[in-house]
C-alpha cells in the first residue's frame, strides 16, 4: 500500500489536461457560489474558502502549470462583484486578487511538499499543516487581499486587520477540510463504504445536524465525540470524508440562519464557529492519525515477528519458534500425563545433491522436502527447519509407536518421489530418521531432543533411509 504518493510541486507526470481543466473549473464554482452558500449575513463574512483547499491539492497535484488556470479562474469568479461597485480600474484589482490567491495556494503546496513530504504521518504533523501549510501561505495571501481592497477603495483602512484576520481563518479552514480529504483517501479507501459504521455514523451526524438546527442547537457539539468514535471504526479516508462533509453543512447551516452559531452577532459567530469547526477537524484527525499509526505498527510487529520466526527457503518454523512450542507441548504433556513424540529428520548425502546438481536444485529439494512433510502431518503437529538438511517433527498426543508409522509413511513417500534436476535428470532424495517419545517421568524437552538426535545418528550409521526409535 503507498501510503505518500504525495507529488513534488514541479510533477514529474503530466496529469490530464482534461482533468485539469475540471478541476479549474470546480474551482470556479467553488469560488462564485461559495461566497452565497458559504456567507455569514447581513455581514456578508465568508466563513470557509473552499477554493484555497482545491488550489492546494490541484497545485499539489499539477505543480507550478495550475498556477495560471487557477488565478484565470479566481478572476472570472472574482471580476463580477469586484466590478460591481463605483470604484476605479476593477479589472487591476481583480488581478491583484487573482494573483494572491493563486500565488497563495502555490506556497502552500510548496510548504506542503517541503515540511510533510510523506503526508500526514503523525499527530505532530498537524502543527506543521497548521503553521506552514496553512497559516503562512493563507496570512501573506491575506495581506495582499485586505492591502488591495483598501487601496481600491472597497474597505476603510481600519477594516484592513479585521479582514486579514477573517480571509486567514476563511482560507486556512477551506484548506484544512480539504486538504485531509486529499491526504486521508488511500488505494481501498472505498471499503469504508461498505461499513456499517460508516452509514451508521453518516446517519448518526445528519440526525445531530438536523435536531441542532431545530430546537436542540446544542446537539451540534455532539458531533465531536461522535466523529472520535468513527476514528476509531473506519480507516482515515471514512473518517476524512464524514468529517469534512459534516464540518462544511455545519458552516452551510450556520450561514442559512440555523444552529447555535447563528446568534445575530456574526462577527463573534465566526470566530465561535471557526474555533469549534477548526478544534473538531484536528482532534478527529489527530485520533484517526494516531490511531493508523498503532494500526501499522501492530501490523509492522507481526510481520517482523513472522519473519522472525520462520525459514524463509521453506516457510517451516525455524529453530527459535519451535524451542518454545516443545516446551509447551512438554508442559502439556506433564499436566495431562499423554504422550508425544519428535522426529528428527535429516536428508542422506545431500551434500553429494548440491556438488552434483547445484545449489539451487539443492534449495529445491529442500522445498520439497518441507512441503511433503507439511502433507504427511496433521494440523496439530509442529513442523520445522532446524538449520540446513535438518528438520524436525513435534507430535502432540502421539506414542511412538503411532509416531512411527507416520513417519515411516513419510520416508517412504519421499524415497519413492523423484526430482528432477537439472538437464532432466531424475533424482532420488532419501532422509534419515531418528524418533524419541514422552512418556511421563523426569525426562525434560531437552532431553526428548537429544534422545531424537542419537536415534538420527544411529539411523545414519546404519545405513541411512531409515528410522531409528530410541
Ligand atoms: N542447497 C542448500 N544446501 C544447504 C543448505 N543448508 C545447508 N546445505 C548443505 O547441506 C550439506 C550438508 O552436508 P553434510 O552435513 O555433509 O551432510 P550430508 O551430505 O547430507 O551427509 P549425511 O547427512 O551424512 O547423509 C552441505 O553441503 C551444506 O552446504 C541450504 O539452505 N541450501
Amino acid at each position: 500500500m503507498n501510503e505518500s504518493p504525495r507529488q513534488a510541486f514541479g510533477p514529474t507526470t503530466r496529469p490530464p489536461a482534461l482533468a485539469l481543466l475540471g478541476l479549474t473549473l470546480l474551482y470556479y464554482l467553488l469560488a462564485r457560489f461559495g461566497m452565497a452558500l458559504f456567507a455569514l449575513q447581513p455581514a456578508n463574512i465568508t466563513l470557509i474558502w473552499l477554493p484555497s483547499g482545491l488550489g492546494l491539492i490541484v497545485c499539489l497535484w499539477a505543480g507550478w502549470r495550475a498556477v495560471p488556470l487557477l488565478m484565470m479562474a479566481s478572476f472570472a469568479a472574482n471580476y463580477p462583484g469586484m466590478a460591481d461597485g463605483a470604484q476605479r480600474l476593477p479589472w487591476l484589482h481583480t488581478g491583484v486578487v487573482a494573483m494572491a490567491d493563486g500565488l497563495g495556494v502555490a506556497l502552500a503546496a510548496q510548504m506542503a511538499r517541503r515540511r510533510l513530504p510523506q503526508g500526514l504521518q503523525r499527530t505532530g504533523d498537524l502543527l506543521t499543516l497548521g503553521l506552514w501549510v496553512c497559516l503562512l501561505p493563507t496570512a501573506l495571501s491575506s495581506l495582499v487581499l485586505a492591502s488591495n481592497l483598501v487601496w481600491g477603495g472597497y474597505i476603510a483602512a481600519e477594516q484592513l486587520g479585521h479582514m486579514v484576520m477573517m480571509l486567514v481563518l476563511a482560507d486556512s479552514l477551506g484548506m484544512v477540510l480539504v486538504y485531509q480529504l486529499y491526504e486521508g483517501w488511500q488505494p481501498g479507501g472505498e471499503r469504508n463504504l461498505r461499513s456499517p459504521w460508516f452509514w451508521g455514523g453518516a446517519a448518526g451526524l445528519v440526525l445531530l445536524l438536523a435536531i441542532s438546527a431545530g430546537a436542540l442547537k446544542g446537539m451540534l457539539f455532539f458531533v465531536l465525540p461522535l466523529l472520535v468514535v468513527l476514528s476509531f471504526k473506519l480507516s482515515l479516508s471514512g473518517v476524512t470524508l464524514l468529517s469534512t462533509l459534516v464540518l462544511v453543512a455545519g458552516i452551510v447551516a450556520t450561514a442559512q440562519g440555523l444552529g447555535p452559531f447563528a446568534t445575530g452577532r456574526p462577527e463573534e459567530a465566526q470566530l465561535e464557529l471557526m474555533a469549534f469547526t477548526f478544534s473538531s477537524a484536528l482532534t478527529v484527525l489527530g485520533v484517526a492519525l494516531q490511531n493508523r499509526q498503532l494500526h501499522r505498527s501492530q501490523r509492522f510487529g507481526e510481520q517482523w515477528r513472522a519473519e522472525a520466526e520462520h525459514d524463509p527457503l521453506t516457510g517451516l518454523m525455524n529453530r527459535r519458534a519451535f524451542q518454545p512450542r516443545l516446551l509447551l507441548e512438554h508442559q502439556r504433556a506433564q499436566r495431562s500425563g499423554r504422550p508425544y513424540s519428535l522426529a528428527m529428520l535429516d536428508l542422506d548425502h545431500f551434500k553429494q545433491i548440491n556438488d552434483r546438481h547445484g545449489h539451487a536444485f539443492g534449495d529445491d529439494v529442500l522445498v520439497a522436502v518441507a512441503s511433503l512433510m507439511r502433507q504427511c502431518s496433521r494440523a496439530i503437529d509442529a513442523v520445522a527447519r532446524l538449520g540446513g538438511e535438518e528438520f524436525v517433527i513435534l507430535l502432540p498426543d502421539t506414542s511412538p509407536e503411532e509416531a512411527f508409522k507416520a513417519m515411516e509413511r513419510l520416508r517412504v513417500a519421499l524415497a519413492s518421489q523423484r526430482l528432477l534436476a537439472p538437464g532432466g535428470v531424475a533424482v532420488q532424495v532419501t532422509a534419515s530418521l531418528g524418533l524419541a517419545g514422552w512418556r511421563g517421568g523426569a525426562d525434560g524437552a531437552n532431553d526428548v531432543l537429544q534422545r531424537a538426535d542419537r536415534a538420527l545418528y544411529a539411523a545414519k550409521a546404519a545405513g541411512r533411509n531409515r528410522i531409528v526409535v530410541d
